[in-house]
């Protein structure tokens, strides 16, 4: 990244250039253009005063574009300024206050969160110009089977990139924490030495229990953690239900871990999800179970040859690992970007995430307009009767469909 001249003139002796770097990453354009119109007040910056708090300083200047502030009152401008620079500059309460408020179902505060996103949105947008147009994160989904050892796995993973320097958060959905009544993932407890770590964030991310709910918490999740610094995010779901496809279409790479066992213990699999894998990563590979991963491995192999092919640069892998005692993660790291850099050169990358952008807005307008032909007045009464018809057999699910939706329709 080019450091603009005028940061580059402040007294070098104070700061490394590693901690040029470290700060610049949480640095807009528009912050560098804040800085330059105050230049006199920076250059004469006492020997006390670090880079950082010149520029955080800065940021907390920054308040929120008028058109999209319209209608708040001077607590939620306030409020949106405040979770924007803390978020910026790495603070994971701040983060953390700011995912609570993306899920809020509030009409007041989902307004709040979509203006917070849109000031997210436009420092990525800016980040990403500096970072010459490369994506500011990898974003990676993580799917199993229960007990396939995915929390094991994400901790000793995640430890490893930590160690190496990376910002790694976790984002775990669970789409049966609606009847569940808790989350299944995402529970800390899970993973205790990765919660601790301070370049690490954690986080269950509840979906209203509709698969909607997944993609639109989920994928603003996303967007937060990544203005926030963390240049890992894991999406983590469990291998059963539709979750594992709506998160498929959300991440950069997909990964399946699956325990070295074949046949009816992974009948809770579906096939259409091993289609959506990037990389196939089997785990427990130690111990007793290394002549069984191995086979389950060549099984995959030769399954996945079958396969159509979805990418020009890349044909999905499957590899063996041991969460626990760490064999094989490394290589898979480096399977991993080698992935990334491949499809970052051929565009295929970029191409993947415009046309995701595209799913998440219809996704978002499918959930919205159900919600919308739910609760109308024209058929709000009408639907249980109906139902009721069409499970005794007296009405065909295509007519109470058509009788549903000219009511709403002619409501309209
Ligand atoms: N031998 C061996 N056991 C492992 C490995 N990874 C996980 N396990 C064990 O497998 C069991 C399940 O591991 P978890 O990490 O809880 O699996 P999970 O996929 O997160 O399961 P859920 O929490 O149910 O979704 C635990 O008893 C782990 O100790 C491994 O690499 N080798």
């Amino acid at each position: 990244m080019k450091i603009p001249s005028v940061l580059l003139r402040f007294p070098h002796r104070y700061f490394s250039k590693r901690t040029y770097f470290k700060n610049l990453t949480c640095i807009s354009r528009s912050d560098f253009l804040c800085i330059e119109s105050l230049k006199p007040v920076h250059l004469h910056c006492s020997k006390q005063m670090c880079l950082s708090k010149c520029l955080s300083r800065e940021l907390c200047h920054q308040s929120a574009p008028e058109q999209e502030t319209e209608g708040l009152s001077d607590r939620e401008k306030g409020l949106i300024d405040r979770l924007y620079n803390g978020l910026v500059q790495g603070h994971r309460a701040c983060l953390a206050e700011a995912i609570t408020l993306i899920e809020s179902t509030q009409t007041r505060k989902k307004k709040v969160a979509q203006v917070l996103l849109q000031k997210v949105l436009s420092y990525h947008r800016e980040q990403e110009k500096l970072n010459q147009g490369k994506p500011l994160a990898f974003r990676v989904g993580l799917s199993g089977p229960p007990g396939a050892g995915k929390s094991t796995f994400i901790e000793c993973f995640g430890k490893m990139l930590t160690e190496r320097g990376h910002k790694v958060s976790v984002l775990a959905v669970d789409p049966s924490s609606s009847t569940s009544g808790g989350s299944l993932l995402g529970d800390k407890t899970r993973m205790t030495e990765l919660s601790r770590d301070m370049n690490a964030y954690i986080r269950p991310s509840p979906t209203r229990g509709t698969l909607g709910g997944v993609t639109r918490t989920t994928n603003e999740a996303i967007l937060l953690c990544e203005g926030g610094g963390y240049n890992v995010v894991l999406v983590e779901t469990v291998g059963v239900g539709q979750s594992e496809f709506a998160v498929a279409d959300m991440v950069d790479m997909f990964i399946l871990v699956l325990p070295p066992a074949g046949g009816d213990e992974l009948q809770g699999i579906k096939r259409g999800i091993i289609e959506m894998a990037d990389l196939v990563a089997i785990n427990k590979a130690d111990g007793d179970l290394i002549v069984p991963a191995r086979r389950i491995q060549a099984e995959y192999v030769s399954a996945m040859k079958l396969l159509r092919k979805r990418s020009k640069v890349w044909r999905p892998k499957v590899i063996r690992i041991s969460a626990k005692t760490g064999e094989g993660i490394s290589d898979m790291w480096d399977k991993m970007t080698e992935f990334r850099d491949l499809m970052l050169t051929s565009g295929e990358l970029i191409a993947k995430r415009r046309k995701q952008q595209k799913v998440w807005m219809w996704n978002l307008i499918q959930e919205n307009m159900l919600e919308h032909f739910r609760s109308h007045l024209a058929v709000k009464d009408k639907i249980p009767l109906l139902e009721e018809k069409v499970l005794s057999g007296v009405l065909s699910p295509g007519l109470a469909a058509d009788l549903l939706l000219k009511a709403f329709k002619d409501g309209l």
